[in-house]
This record gives C-alpha cells, structure tokens and sequence, in this order.
C-alpha cells in the first residue's frame, strides 16, 4: 500500500467544473479519478435499454444492485462499459440526461451507488497515489473523511453559457434555452437529496465564475499543496503526473 495516499472530493452542480477540473487535478497530481455522475448516467442508459420506467422505484433498484457496470479511472480514460458495450458516448445523449435525476433521486440506488464508490476509492487508495473523486455528495457522504474536499460553484449565467457552448458550440439565446433544462431544472431535482450549492463545514468553496478553466485548475491545486503535511509536496511539476 503506498505510503500516504490522498482523497480529493469535489462537488458542486452542473456546470461549476467539476469533470474537468478534476480529471486536470487528478492528471497532474498522478491520481486516478472517479465520475461519479457517469454512473447514475450508466444506469440510466441501461434502464432506458430495457425500456423501464425511470421512475419505478422498486423496478430501478434492482437493476443498480446487479448492472455489470465498469467504471474506468484513468483520468485520460475514464471510461464506462456495461456488460462490454463502451456506453461512454451514449450516456451523454439528451434522453440519458433527461431521466437521470429520477435515477439519482432514487435512495436504494443512492445506497448502491455508495457502496460501489467507497469501495473504488478504496482500490484507488490500496494499488496509488490516491483518487479525485467528483459528484454532488462526495464531500458529505460518500468521502466525508476525504484529505481534501471542495465545493465548485459558478453563478447560473456562467454555467448556462459553458454547457450550451460545450452542446452546440455558441451561447446564443436558442442554445441557452436548450441547456436550461439540463442544468436549472436537474440541479433543483438533484438537490433534494444531496447539498451541493453552499460547502459544508470544513469544505473549501471555488467560484469559477469569473476564473478561466487554467484558473479553477490552480486554485484547487493551490489549495491542496496549503493543506498537505508539512513536507510532503504533493505537486508533480511536469507534464501530467505519472499516469
Ligand atoms: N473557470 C472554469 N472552470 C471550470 N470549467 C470551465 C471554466 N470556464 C469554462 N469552463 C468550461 O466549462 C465546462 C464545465 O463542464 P464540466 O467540467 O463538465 O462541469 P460539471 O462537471 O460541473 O458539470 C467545460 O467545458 C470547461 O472547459
Ligand atoms: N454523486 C452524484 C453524482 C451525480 N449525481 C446526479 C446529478 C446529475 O443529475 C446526474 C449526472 O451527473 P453529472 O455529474 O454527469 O451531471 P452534469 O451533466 O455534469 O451536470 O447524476 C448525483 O446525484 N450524485
């Protein structure tokens, strides 16, 4: 087992940064990176191939507990496969996005979920350096006990721009309006079960809104070399770490 391996949480909504800030933190500190979004996405996908109904609480719990999920966490290739079909492309289709707060909003498959995460951050823990870890309830729940935890925030105008010029390449009213959905009205379902607008006692609180993506990358590295044990550098100076 290495010597001290570290726990780097991050939540925060739609938006804020969270997938890729952290998959450039995991990269550069040589960590491997846990998206925890993609697995409520993934059983999304395969409910919707079954042609379940999203919101049979029962029906969609049972799928969590035995769905051949596999979850990659090298931060270049964070793949995610069901029982061998790459779904890394899929997952990301409007209809997967449109349903899957009615799977993340699910407790059984939150319990699932949990368990599932605890016990890849503690393979990630046991074979590296540690993992980056990001979602909505990773700084409270599932890693409370994390070295380092954050809250990424970003006003609504900042994150409504980003997703609609990451989906259609422009932030014209139209496009706006197409990502409203997707981020307004998922944040709002997703937050009944987790809290992930404001940092909990002892998180650190980012707003990107006004950082460029360089920017909110440095300062949570920043913030993770303040809070390291004296003498123990954490920051690997050249390109990307040893991944
Ligand atoms: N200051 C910034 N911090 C983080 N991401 C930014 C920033 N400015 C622009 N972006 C872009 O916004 C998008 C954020 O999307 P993503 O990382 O998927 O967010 P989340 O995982 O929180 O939904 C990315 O395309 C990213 O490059
Ligand atoms: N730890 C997590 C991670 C994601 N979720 C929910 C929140 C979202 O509706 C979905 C998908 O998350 P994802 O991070 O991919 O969402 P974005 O599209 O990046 O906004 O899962 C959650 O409830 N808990």
């Amino acid at each position: 087992m290495p010597e001290n391996p570290i726990t780097i949480a991050i939540d925060g909504p739609s938006g804020s940064g969270k997938s890729s800030v952290s998959k450039a933190v995991a990269r550069q500190l040589g960590l491997a990176y846990l998206d925890t979004g993609a697995m409520y996405r993934a059983l999304t996908w395969w409910c919707l191939e079954r042609g379940l109904d999203t919101t049979d609480v029962e029906a969609v719990a049972a799928q969590a507990d035995t769905f051949p999920l596999v979850i990659g966490t090298e931060p270049d290739a964070a793949t995610v496969h069901v029982g061998g079909t790459d779904i890394g492309a899929a997952i990301r289709q409007t209809r997967v996005s449109e349903q899957v707060s009615h799977i993340a909003t699910n407790l059984q498959v939150r319990a699932t979920m949990r368990d599932l995460q605890r016990q890849i951050i503690a393979d990630a823990r046991h074979a590296g350096a540690g993992i980056v870890v990001e979602g909505r309830d990773i700084t409270t729940v599932i890693a409370p006990d994390a070295e380092h935890r954050f809250l990424l925030s970003a006003s609504e105008e900042a994150r409504l721009a980003r997703r609609a010029r990451e989906l259609f390449d422009t932030d014209d009213d139209s496009a706006l309006a197409a990502t409203h959905d997707q981020i307004v009205r998922r944040d709002a379902a997703d937050s009944t079960v987790s809290a992930f607008f404001e940092p909990a006692p002892g998180v650190v609180g980012i707003d990107t809104s006004d950082l460029t993506f360089d920017q909110s990358v440095a300062a949570v590295l920043d913030a993770v070399e303040a809070n390291a044990p004296a003498g123990e550098p954490v920051r690997i100076p050249d390109h990307g770490g040893n991944r």
